[in-house]
């Protein structure tokens, strides 16, 4: 084992901030065309926190079944909600960290903020090289999950370890773990429910559909379907909800294992059976709009819905740039800093840079 050289501190960085917030969000592929979508299946659909099987036994249906056909599946959906600037996920992902840098800059902290993704581009070990380069000692590692689970949040993390593995001098890191239940998440969601309504007249239910996991992972302990129930309860309370005017249910399932239920899917199916007038429908765990909320939830869930009986389908959009959720995310990440010195000095530094000393210390 060998470890990397250290690079050259940066001497006269002072203006570079040396503590950094990495927002770690899923990833996209580089294209909607199945070139492209093939080797972001293979890496996401590789890791062993996604998919529990022995490597032995899954592979093989992977490289010789999954891989053959997905890719220009997946292509085609995500061609459907592409953007002129790329995959929504990414675009909102981005967008969310230049404005939570801003807001952290207006409350006098001077914090690099990067957003990173967990497969595909721009990855979290490339992140993690430049920031280090620039002389970054700190690095919040906050993932854009607000409920735990070992498929995506622990997957961050381990990013972050195979990153570290060979470096030399690493960084002092903190990872956020959830907020599924933070006040100002949920006041954010609510907020947002509440502008719908006075836009579009409220509706008859408000459907929260979350990302699935398979039952499994739940039963081995993933508190993820907790924090998922936790979160659509407090924003049901928040907004004065009744038991009947709230479901949940999980969407996105994939392969032949059974999935948390009720399914997504199924729920519509119901609803629009039992003749539901206007059906409110949002996705409180993706903190920004993507394949899944866009494609899956905004188009495949209103023709469900609508093929069922069901009249009004109205998809309520997730957080993605939203002020109040980017004051939330700010409150998270301060919380988290706690005890860093990431006040901006006279210099345009940071306290923690070393060379600059403290105005009070002058
Ligand atoms: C194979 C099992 C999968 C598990 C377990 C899983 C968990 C999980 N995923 C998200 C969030 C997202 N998933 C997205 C896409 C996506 N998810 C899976 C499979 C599993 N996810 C696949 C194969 C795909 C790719 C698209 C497809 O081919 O269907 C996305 C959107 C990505 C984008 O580019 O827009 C998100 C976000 C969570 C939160 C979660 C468990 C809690
Ligand atoms: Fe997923
Ligand atoms: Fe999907």
């Amino acid at each position: 084992m060998a470890f990397r050289p250290e690079p050259t501190q940066p001497t006269s960085s002072n203006a570079l901030p040396r503590t950094a917030v990495l927002w770690c969000n899923l990833g996209s592929p580089d294209a909607p065309t199945a070139k492209a979508v093939r080797p972001y299946l293979a890496q996401f659909l590789s890791d062993q926190r996604v998919v529990e099987l022995p490597a032995a036994l899954w592979q093989p249906i992977l490289r010789g079944i999954i891989l053959r056909t997905r890719p220009a599946k997946s292509a085609a959906k995500y061609a459907s909600i592409w953007l002129p600037e790329g995959s929504p996920l990414k675009v909102w992902s981005a967008r969310q960290a230049v404005a939570l840098r801003g807001l952290l800059d207006s409350r006098g902290h001077a914090v690099q903020v990067q957003e990173a993704m967990r497969y595909g581009q721009p990855a979290i070990g490339a992140r993690l090289d430049a920031l280090k380069a620039e002389g970054v000692q700190r690095v919040l590692v906050l993932p854009a999950y607000p409920q735990y689970s070992g498929t995506t949040t622990a997957s961050v993390i381990d990013a972050v370890n195979d990153w570290s593995r060979d470096i030399r001098r690493l960084p002092e890191f903190r990872f956020v773990a959830d907020y599924h239940d933070d006040p100002g998440y949920i006041d954010a969601l609510a907020h947002s429910v509440q502008r719908h309504w006075q836009a579009n007249g409220r509706g008859d239910m408000l459907l929260m559909s979350f990302h699935g996991v398979p039952e499994r992972t739940a039963k081995l302990g993933d508190p993820y379907s907790q924090q998922c129930m936790a979160t659509a309860g407090l924003l049901a309370q928040r907004l004065q909800l009744s038991q009947s005017q709230w479901r949940v249910s999980f969407q996105s399932r994939f392969g032949k294992a059974k999935w948390l239920e009720p399914s997504t899917e199924a729920v519509l199916h119901e609803l629009g059976g039992q003749g539901t007038h206007r059906l409110d429908v949002m996705c409180p765990g993706f903190t920004s709009d993507c394949l899944e909320t866009l494609e899956e939830i905004a188009m495949e869930g209103r023709d469900t819905f609508v093929a069922a009986g069901g009249r009004e389908y109205r998809y309520i959009p997730c957080l993605n740039d939203d002020a109040e959720w980017i004051d939330a995310l700010a409150a998270i990440a301060q919380r988290h800093m706690g005890g860093w010195p990431t006040q901006r000095t006279a210099a345009g530094g940071d306290a923690g840079a070393g060379a600059v000393p403290k105005p009070e210390a002058r």
